[in-house]
């Protein structure tokens, strides 16, 4: 009777054996993010953070990292807080210019890291210029964190990055309901190093999570061109706002990188940040007057968020080298959703006329 149970379970007769080490709806999710980032191989972890984590585990110590300076805080606070006390260093690089790229390469150098566009600065980078830096100057791979982009407007590995990184919690999944985090590579080593891991760790997601994310993949296309359009429509109109100091958007062409965005995508989703005049009192006062924009961590889901980054998502950089990056008090980030985009500009022009005429009463 126990022979023909077991004969029976379905993961035996496919060839897999635990679900931890593999599985079918897993397997079938990263079959379809390798599709869409035009790799060979992707793999599914837990959450972005736990893809990092994987990523960062190939490293032994006296390894050296360079990561972009402007990156998610909890991707910060992993490499100051955490890899730091293993003996791997760490340089936090303004990889915009790759001038300062080529500088911090050491003959230790064994990973760099890039977000583009960064979170919340809107920095980018050019991916195939770092390539080429990277690649002629070591033996280090580079990982180019995609989150903000998704593969609807960005293909790292096509410019050449070795890595393709997502929190898929945010435009891959899209409805705010999964924590995971993907990477794709078409380089079999890597890819057997991160597939061990994955197991060895331990970090991955559960089957029902995959599913879901699968099931999000399907429209992602129809969601981006929604989130390009409207986030495209607040932006413009934040610029003519008087209240309005200066919205950091890389389809504009005041943008600083704006050529190099125009040429290595082919668009932008619902991201952007904007200062306000004024500071943080006229920022909380902002995000606490909104009605539609849901004041929030995460992104790129059907719902609009805003946030705070030095309160909330980089609270953990120190308040010094917040500020140098530029993250200070009048700094918001706006998620633009999949609601009415008159709606989304009605809330916002509300909230920033409250947020000031509340100033001038006191
Ligand atoms: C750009 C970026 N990368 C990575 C992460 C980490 O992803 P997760 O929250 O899925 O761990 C986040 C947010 O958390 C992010 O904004
Ligand atoms: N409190 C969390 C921060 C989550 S931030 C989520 C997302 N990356 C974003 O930028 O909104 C933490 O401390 O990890």
């Amino acid at each position: 009777m126990a022979n023909i149970i077991l004969r029976c379970l379905p993961g035996r007769v496919q060839g897999y054996e635990y679900s931890r080490s593999g599985n079918p709806t897993r397997k079938c999710l990263e079959e379809a993010v390798a599709a869409v980032d035009g790799a060979k191989y992707a793999l599914a972890f837990a959450s972005g953070l736990a893809t990092t984590v994987v990523v960062v585990n190939t490293l032994k110590t006296g390894d050296h990292v360079i990561c972009m300076q402007d990156v998610y805080g909890g991707t910060n606070r992993y490499f100051q807080q955490v890899v730091r006390n293993f003996g791997v260093e760490i340089s936090f690089v303004d990889c915009t210019n790759m001038e300062n790229v080529k500088a911090a390469m050491r003959p230790t150098t064994k990973l760099v890291w890039v977000e583009t566009p960064s979170n919340p600065m809107m920095e980018v980078t050019d991916i195939e210029a770092c390539a080429s830096v990277v690649h002629s100057a070591s033996t280090a791979f580079l990982v180019v964190d995609n989150t903000f982009m998704s593969p609807y407007f960005q293909r790292p590995l096509a410019l050449g990055a070795d890595v393709c990184m997502n929190s898929a919690t945010k435009y891959i999944n899209g409805h705010s309901d999964v924590v995971m985090g993907l990477l794709s590579t078409n380089r079999k080593d890597l890819y057997d190093r991160f597939k061990f891991l994955q197991n060895a760790l331990g970090c991955v997601p559960s089957p029902f999570d995959c599913f879901l994310c699968n099931r999000g993949l399907k429209t992602l296309p129809l969601r981006m061109k929604q989130h390009q359009a409207s986030g495209l429509a607040v932006a413009k109109f934040l610029t003519t706002h008087r209240y309005v100091q200066k919205v950091l958007h890389p389809a504009f062409e005041d943008h600083p990188q704006y050529e190099i965005s125009a040429r290595q995508t082919s668009g932008s989703s619902g991201m952007l940040s904007l200062y306000l005049k004024g500071g943080l009192e006229q920022a909380t006062a902002f995000l606490s007057n909104l009605k539609i924009f849901t004041l929030a961590e995460s992104l790129g889901g059907y719902e609009s968020l805003a946030e705070h980054p030095a309160i909330m998502t980089h609270a953990s950089i120190p308040e010094a080298e917040r500020v140098a990056l530029g993250i200070t008090g009048s700094l918001v980030r706006l998620s633009v959703g999949l609601e009415d985009e008159e709606d989304l500009i009605a809330d916002l022009d509300n909230a920033l006329n409250a947020a000031f005429s509340e100033k001038k009463d006191q």
